[in-house]
């Protein structure tokens, strides 16, 4: 080898002109590797920073503007140059090429190595940061009982006792504010929502909210997601695309996103394992079909180890807390800014005979569905979604794509350790899909107006809110069931009414919402209250 070196570098050293030849040998030979995936013959968007990539422009528009606009000029399938010179990351608008990862190679996909370690250090290392299809299926096979279809009526009436807690305490403020009182919109649902999985999941009262774990753990994730509004943590973030080795330093951006699960598993959790210790004493598990009960039964059976049991209460009580508070909220900002809305649905409440049970919620109150599909479309709790390629695959598009050599594809290889994002905020409000997609309009699920296409999604709604296939939310039901009780209960006393103040959005893992004079007040979304 080292002969055939040396000798090559004599016959160049006399004959200096077959550097070209070789070289050209080389590039074609490259290129031809390169071309077998054909990601980085995909359009891409003019303009990119090159320190930046296209990540600069995504983070200084509004959560999922740019995407939608380069979609419309480039189709639904592209990519976009990362920052700091990391690999180039492929945008997948498809629906087709969507459903192939979410529902077909799910476990060929993991989440990225952006995403999996900020799922580690926000929830723990449960449910939604576990990887390969033997230790998932465990996972989701141990805690899916407890969130099914029968369970949800019986621990309805639990959802309504844990919701009317905080109403009630709510009502109280309202009055005492002369009736006019101006409210932080997520105060509210966070406190209802936190109040709820306690209840329901993990058989304890966060007291409407106002306890001191509910009170610690609800600042925690107000500080946790904070830098989004920060230009040096958005710098931050975009550097850990290219130097994932960050995740392993102090960085007090990062750190902060920890906050509630170190809170969490270093109180209230060692709380609610000690008070329900005797569930385990000899019980047949199918009789204990909730969360805690699940899982401190498998634990002391040896089927989880403690630290999977901590990662997993921490995993729930902030997933059933989060998506649910910003969703519920972002709901009730549209009905104050849309009143005839919120007359609508105030008077199909109105118009039910008794009170809504599970059954009646599914079915007999569409206006109320209506409304609940509007606002998982215009406000997923989960804008964005990112994966990578563990492996070859070929992706297959239903709106074939142009390459930079002029073909026209409708399959895409794909190389091992490519990025795939998946903009679920931008695809449900494209004007292609959804005809005027940014407007907030819950009539379109009623008149037959949505675009059947989305339909080769089976997850809810045929959206992606609660993502689709063997990953997607497992807390839907539970999610959609607070969110309605909630929501019910509010019509029935309150009137919301438009601040008409400047509200602009960030992505912090979940959507966030500022007000953008008062960036002081963290995370907000004002409305005014008026009770009934
Ligand atoms: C409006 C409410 C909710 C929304 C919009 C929502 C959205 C989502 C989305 C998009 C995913 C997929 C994440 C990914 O693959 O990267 C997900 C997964 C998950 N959600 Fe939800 N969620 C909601 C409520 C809940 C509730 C109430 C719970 C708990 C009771 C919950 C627990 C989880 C868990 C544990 C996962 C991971 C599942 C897995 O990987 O198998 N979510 N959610």
């Amino acid at each position: 080898m080292l002969t055939a070196f040396q000798d090559l570098q004599t016959g160049l050293r006399d004959h200096p002109f077959l550097l070209l030849p070789i070289c050209t040998a080389i590039w074609v030979l490259y290129a031809a590797c390169r071309s077998k995936y054909s990601v980085e013959s995909l359009p891409v968007p003019p303009g990119a920073s090159w320190i930046f990539g296209h990540e600069g422009e995504v983070v200084k528009n509004a959560p999922g503007r740019i995407f939608r606009e380069w979609a419309d000029k480039l189709g639904l399938t592209y990519r976009i140059k990362a920052a700091f010179g990391a690999r180039d990351v492929l945008v997948l608008c498809d629906p087709a090429g969507i459903a192939h990862i979410l529902q077909k190679k799910v476990y060929d996909y993991h989440h990225s190595r952006v995403v999996r370690p900020r799922i580690g250090r926000l929830l723990g290392k449960g449910l939604g940061w576990v990887e390969g299809e033997v230790e998932h299926k465990r996972m989701r096979h141990l805690i899916s009982p407890s969130l099914s279809h029968e369970n949800m009526k019986e621990m309805e009436s639990d959802v309504r006792v844990a919701a009317m807690q905080v109403i009630d305490n709510f009502t109280h403020e309202v009055h005492a504010s002369n009736n006019k009182k101006w409210v932080n919109l997520f105060d509210v649902t966070g406190k209802a929502t936190l109040t709820i999985i306690g209840r329901v999941a993990f058989l304890h009262d966060f007291e409407g909210g106002e306890s001191e774990d509910a009170r610690k753990i609800l600042e925690a994730r107000r500080i946790g997601v904070s830098p989004a509004i920060k230009s040096s943590s958005l710098i931050m973030f975009m550097l850990l695309r290219r130097f994932p080795i960050l995740n392993d330093l102090p960085i007090p951006a990062l750190q902060v996103q920890g906050l509630a699960r170190e809170i969490i598993q270093s109180g209230v959790a060692h709380e609610m394992i000690r008070r329900n210790e005797d569930v385990v004493e000899g019980v047949d598990p199918k009789s204990h079909n909730d969360l805690l009960s699940r899982l401190l039964i498998a634990h002391s059976a040896g089927q989880i180890s403690t630290e999977e049991l901590y990662a997993q209460i921490s995993t729930f009580i902030i997933t059933g807390n989060e998506t649910s508070t910003q969703t519920l909220a972002f709901m009730i900002w549209e009905l104050a800014r849309h009143p005839d809305v919120q007359e609508r649905l105030r008077k199909e409440l109105k118009a039910f005979p008794g009170e809504p049970n599970y059954d009646d919620f599914q079915a007999k109150l569409p206006y109320l569905d209506a409304v609940m599909r509007e606002s998982l479309r215009l406000y997923p709790g989960l804008p964005y979604m990112e994966r990578v390629a563990t492996k070859e695959d070929v992706i297959p598009l239903r709106e074939p794509v142009k390459l930079s050599n002029g073909k026209v594809v409708s399959e895409l290889p794909i190389s091992p350790g490519q990025v795939v994002l998946i903009p679920i905020l931008s695809f449900q409000r494209m004007d292609s899909v959804y005809e005027d997609g940014e407007t907030f309009r819950p009539e379109r699920w009623l008149d037959g107006s949505v675009d059947t296409s989305t339909r080769q999604f089976s997850g809810w709604g045929h959206m992606l809110a609660f993502s689709d296939g063997p990953r997607n939310c497992i807390g839907t039901r539970l999610g959609l069931l607070q969110m309605k009780v909630i929501l019910t209960y509010m019509m029935e006393r309150f009137r919301f009414v438009d601040t008409h103040e400047d509200v602009t959005f960030k992505i912090s893992s979940s959507l966030q919402a500022w007000v953008a004079d008062k960036p002081e007040l963290g995370p907000c979304l004002p409305v005014r209250v008026e009770l009934l």
